[in-house]
């Protein structure tokens, strides 16, 4: 089945980060402006239904059933059509409210989510992914709650004052009294979420305690069994879970310290009415259908007073989620699409010149770095650890970009490649790689998903993957569990082998991506690798003796330089340096 076609998000977030969020936010409910005025318009008639009713109500009682000139038939009949008609216009009212709130979080979590594919490695290296999960979701939701709710809440508290002007325009002494108490009403509710505000927050951040711990221990579960660990983690979630109970605990005794006295209130009021409109009555100033009336206003008008409290809360929270959110997508991503690219002839050259490079925190990993790998030629780095063989690896895909320096491909600095296009150019495959829980026909496509099923047979063959493959039940169609841990470590090895392979890039780079694999199958893997193409460039970073074998030439790297070159021989007879590193570093399994 196609995948269904992704649509584009219909508005954006404003890029000036000095404008407020609300205005930084607006273009995302312009984009949707059309469904928003449709449910605010049938939120406005509906209510405008709600507050016709009690009048007519009014009406009946003094006209049918006091004064005996009209037909009670009449009322009952208009105020049965009004409550069916005030039925669908909520309905309606509701569906687009709802369109409206889904469609605005859709645009955010898209933004955020195509924001955070475009940012680099060394954003990564700093941020939390706990943190960014939470960004994504619960800071999205109260942004969008207030877009879509907000103005909604609005037009509700706008009907207070129609059904006011009524009240006015019947009894206006009678009016006053309904409404007195109302302020009070709307005081206590913005004291009250004033109040919960401190408390619901730290709900918020308690909750995202539990999560981490909770994620964290299933991710890592093999090391918690390792440790025989469990009891310890149990304790430690109790007590992120108990964290989470007493900031429930404190919310609901603010609650129950003020909401009996926001519910009484209302009856208070309508205490209020009965007596002096009782009074009204008696002396004919007002009618009984007027003090019918007013009880039903006196309970409809209050939600509204009540959510005003909620409104203000709304906005402090969704500002606060809003920066958040806008903290992430003012972060701009350090490595950036040329603006005039250069695609030269594919060849698989790789040249380091004078590299240096420190990670975000200021570790210099590579420190004035000179390396040429010619096209066809397999070199194994090999060096102590932390010298900066990976780092090499990192930089020739340019997930960082060097300090000082350069990284040249086919002669071109990696910096004027489209990024598409040099990450086709260069494969590579890390130590311990991620496969996703799909097929592992889709896992190897990963790269060229329009891939046929040959070709991945033909990457899996290369990758020494395809005789295990083929020997599951469902075979290239078994879902891998989370993260490939269904597979051995040297299996998920071969697997982003071949996942490289697919892509079929000039330059592979192997970073100890055969750590897990049997020898005879490592030495299996590298003679197809030759078979496959001769003139691939092939970089890997060997922690084996065996590994070592296979290459070439071996380049001896210390402290972010290339100290020495050779093949393993030549190094091993006139390099004392190598042999040091040999003895400490690499693991002695014979060539
Ligand atoms: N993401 C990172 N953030 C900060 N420092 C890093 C990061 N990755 C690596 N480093 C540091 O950079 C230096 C070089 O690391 P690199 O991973 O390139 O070494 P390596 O030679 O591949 O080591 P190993 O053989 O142990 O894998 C080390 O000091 C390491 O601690």
């Amino acid at each position: 089945m196609p995948p269904v076609p992704r649509r584009a998000p219909k508005g954006g977030i404003h890029p000036d980060p000095s404008k407020t969020w609300l205005r930084r936010a607006w273009p995302i409910v312009r984009a949707h402006r059309a469904l928003l005025a449709t449910s605010l318009t049938c939120s406005f008639a509906g209510l405008i239904v709600q507050v016709w009713i009690p009048d007519l109500v009014r009406i009946g009682i003094d006209e049918a059933l006091v004064a005996r000139t009209g037909d009670l038939t009449v009322y009952v009949g208009l105020i049965a059509v009004l409550a069916v008609t005030q039925g669908v216009i909520n309905f309606l009212a509701r569906l687009y409210l709802l369109r409206t709130a889904y469609e605005m979080e859709y645009d955010l979590r898209n933004i955020v989510f195509t924001h955070l594919m475009r940012m680099s490695y060394a954003f990564y290296d700093r941020a939390q992914s706990g943190e960014l999960l939470s960004r994504a979701t619960s800071d999205i939701r109260a942004v969008q709650m207030y877009l879509a709710f907000g103005p909604s809440i609005l037009v509700q508290c706008t009907i207070a004052g129609v059904a006011f002007a009524l009240m006015l325009s019947i009894n206006a002494p009678l009016a006053v009294v309904a409404m007195l108490t109302m302020p009070v009403i709307a005081v206590l509710g913005v004291r009250m979420r004033k109040a919960i505000f401190p408390v619901s927050w730290l709900i918020q951040s308690r909750l995202a305690g539990v999560a981490t711990v909770v994620d964290e221990n299933v991710q890592g579960v093999r090391i918690v069994k390792a440790f025989a660990a469990e009891q310890r983690q149990v304790d430690t979630l109790a007590r992120a879970a108990d964290r989470v109970r007493w900031a429930y605990t404190t919310d609901s005794r603010i609650r129950g310290r003020w909401l009996p006295v926001m519910d009484n209130l209302p009856r208070l009021g309508l205490a209020m009415v009965l007596l002096i409109g009782g009074l009204m009555v008696l002396d004919g100033n007002a009618t009984v259908g007027t003090i019918v009336a007013f009880n039903s206003y006196v309970l409809m008008l209050q939600p509204p007073f009540r959510m005003l409290g909620m409104i203000i809360m709304m906005g402090q929270r969704a500002a606060a989620s809003a920066q958040r959110i806008y903290e992430i997508l003012d972060t701009p991503t350090e490595v950036l699409d040329p603006v005039t690219p250069v695609v030269p002839e594919p060849r698989g050259d790789v040249r380091f010149e004078g590299a240096r490079f420190a990670y975000p925190d200021g570790t210099v990993a590579l420190d004035g770095l000179d390396l040429h790998v010619r096209p066809g030629e397999t070199v194994a780095l090999v060096g102590a650890t932390g010298s900066g063989k990976s780092t090499v690896a990192r930089l020739a895909a340019r997930f960082y970009d060097v300090t000082a320096g350069l990284v040249l491909i086919d002669g071109a600095d990696v910096r004027d490649y489209p990024l598409p296009t040099l990450r086709d150019r260069v494969g590579i495959v890390p130590d311990e790689p991620f496969l996703f829980s799909v097929s592992l026909h889709d896992n190897i496509a990963f790269g060229h998903p329009e891939a046929t099923r040959e070709q991945v047979v033909t990457a899996a063959v290369a990758a020494g993957a395809h005789a295990f493959i083929e020997k599951l039940p469902e075979g290239y169609d078994t879902v891998v569990g989370e993260r490939g841990y269904t597979l051995s470590g040297g299996q998920r090895q071969r697997v982003a082998i071949a996942r490289a392979l697919l892509v079929n890039p000039p330059v592979l780079i192997l970073d100890d991506a055969t750590s897990a694999i049997d020898v005879r199958v490592e030495h299996e893997i590298h003679e197809a690798l030759r078979d496959l193409m001769h003139d691939r460039t092939t970089i890997v970073v060997a922690h084996r003796l065996a590994t070592i074998g296979l290459a070439d030439r071996v380049v001896l790297i210390e402290n972010g330089r290339a100290i020495a070159s050779g093949t393993h021989a030549q190094l091993l007879a006139n390099e004392p340096r190598y042999n040091r590193v040999l003895a400490t570093n690499v693991s002695e399994v014979t060539i």
